[in-house]
Order: structure tokens, then sequence, then C-alpha cells
């Protein structure tokens, strides 16, 4: 399949870090590092920083994202947010299905569904994140479970929608830990992935389909992984809070 026909997407993931002051230190910072990059490039921020980052980020080519939303669209949700009130603000990303929300926050795949749905039918693009434990690698069912993630998350989710959707491989051994899957895992699992969209849309869609990599993605292995032919972008999380390491992954991405 034809990676050249897909858009590349670098998306910094904050994770909880930052507040409002230092989110307009950072953005300031990447700003003139990835002005006219090759690739897309977005930062998924914590709520209380987005009003920031889109003021800090208007006219630039740096896109906006949230790192979750609701699946309702308001009601008695305490501590939840909307896609709708999310798009109001002029966001145009969400991160749903993180593996930290499926971990620590109770997230399934049933739920990531629903967020998914909220997310398209208020115009925002989604960026899916589905990956594998260790142990679960080690069973050898990574294929089957990436595949089952997918295949949930995407019900009801028309061909035309998947233009509003990334997904993002995230093995969750490979997450903060430094440890990187080597560039063939990576891609191994990006095809699979992308075999599972053909599966359930067409070779159009799975061929259009932006797959990123994240885990421990950094200024050092971007370039390797970003090479690969299924793999289209990175999600990055602790490398996207450093202005010359993000910049530099933009830059692979580039050139990948
Ligand atoms: O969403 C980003 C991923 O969880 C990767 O995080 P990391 O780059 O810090 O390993």
């Amino acid at each position: 399949m034809n990676k050249a026909l897909r858009k590349a997407v670098i998306a910094g993931n904050w994770k909880m870090n930052k507040t409002p002051a230092e989110a307009k230190e950072l953005i300031e910072g990447i700003k003139p590092l990835v002005a006219g990059a090759g690739c897309d490039v977005v930062v998924c921020v914590p709520y209380v920083d987005l009003a920031t980052a889109l003021e800090a980020t208007a006219g630039t080519n740096i896109g906006v994202g949230a790192e979750n939303c609701h699946w309702e669209v308001s009601g008695a949700y305490t501590g939840e947010i909307s896609a709708n009130m999310l798009t109001a603000m002029g966001v145009k990303y969400v991160i749903i299905g993180h593996s930290e929300r499926r971990t620590y926050f109770g997230e399934t795949d049933v739920t990531v569904n629903k967020r998914v749905r909220a997310a398209l039918d208020s115009g925002l693009t989604v960026i899916l994140c589905v990956g594998e434990y260790l142990e679960q690698r080690e069973q050898g069912i990574t294929a089957e479970l990436v595949a089952m993630q997918t295949k949930i998350a995407l019900q009801g989710v028309s061909k035309d929608e998947l233009s509003r959707v990334i997904i993002a491989y995230e093995p969750v051994w490979a997450i903060g830990t430094g440890k990187t899957a080597t560039a063939e895992q990576a891609n191994e699992v990006c095809a699979i992935i992308r075999e599972t969209v053909k599966g359930l849309y067409d070779e159009a869609a799975a061929n259009a389909m932006t797959i990123q990599y994240g885990g421990s993605m950094n200024a050092k292995n971007a370039a390797e992984l970003l090479a690969q032919p299924d793999v289209d972008g990175g999600l990055i999380g602790g490398a996207s809070l450093k202005p010359a390491d993000f910049a530099e992954i933009v830059k692979a991405a580039t050139q990948g």
C-alpha cells in the first residue's frame, strides 16, 4: 500500500503536564521549530490548557487536541467534558482510548466506541489508540487484540468519516518506559491494523488511513520508525514536552 498517499501526523500527548503558563512557553518554543513542516503537527493538551494552546497556535501550522471527551452532549457527568464543548472552543482533535484511560480510568472498548462516535458527530478528528500489554504480546495475541480493539472502536463509523480518524498503535509496554518497539515490530502491528481496516471497509480506506506508532518515540529513534512502510506518524508523550526533540521527530516524519 502506498505510504506516499497518506498524510503523516506527529501529535504530542502532553498527558497531565503543564499549567497554562507553562503550556504557552512550550508552544512558543515549538512554533518556530516546526513552521513549514512537511507533515501535520498537533499538540494534545490538558483541558485547562486548551484555551491557551488555541490562542498561542492561532495562524500557525499546529493543530490543537484534547486528551479525551465524553460520549454525551451534556448532562450529569461530573468531571467530564463533551465533544461539543471542545469543538465550540475551536479544538480540532481528540485522543480516544489511550491505554492510560483504559488502565487507570476503566475505559472499555465499548466506551471507547461511544466516545469515538460522539467525537466524530461533533466534527472532531479522532486519534484512536490501540495496543497490547506485555503479557498479551508474550501470549502471542497482539494481532487478535489490536484487530478487536480496532473493530469495536470503529463500530458505526462510516467510510466517509474515516478521513477524520487516525489510529495510533501504542504497545503499552513501550509507553513511558524507554523501551521502544523495534521498527519491525511497530510496522508489523501497524500493518495488521491496516488489514483490519481493509476488512471492515475496503482497500482504498485502508490505504488512506494514517496509522501512528507511539511508545518512547524520541529524537533518536523516530527516523527509523517513521521510515517503515506502514508507520505514518507518531503519538509522542515525553519527547513532546521538549521543543527540540519534538521538532526533530517532526523533521523525521517529513523525511520518512
Ligand atoms: O500518547 C503517547 C504515548 O503514551 C507515548 O508516551 P511516551 O512517548 O512518553 O512513551
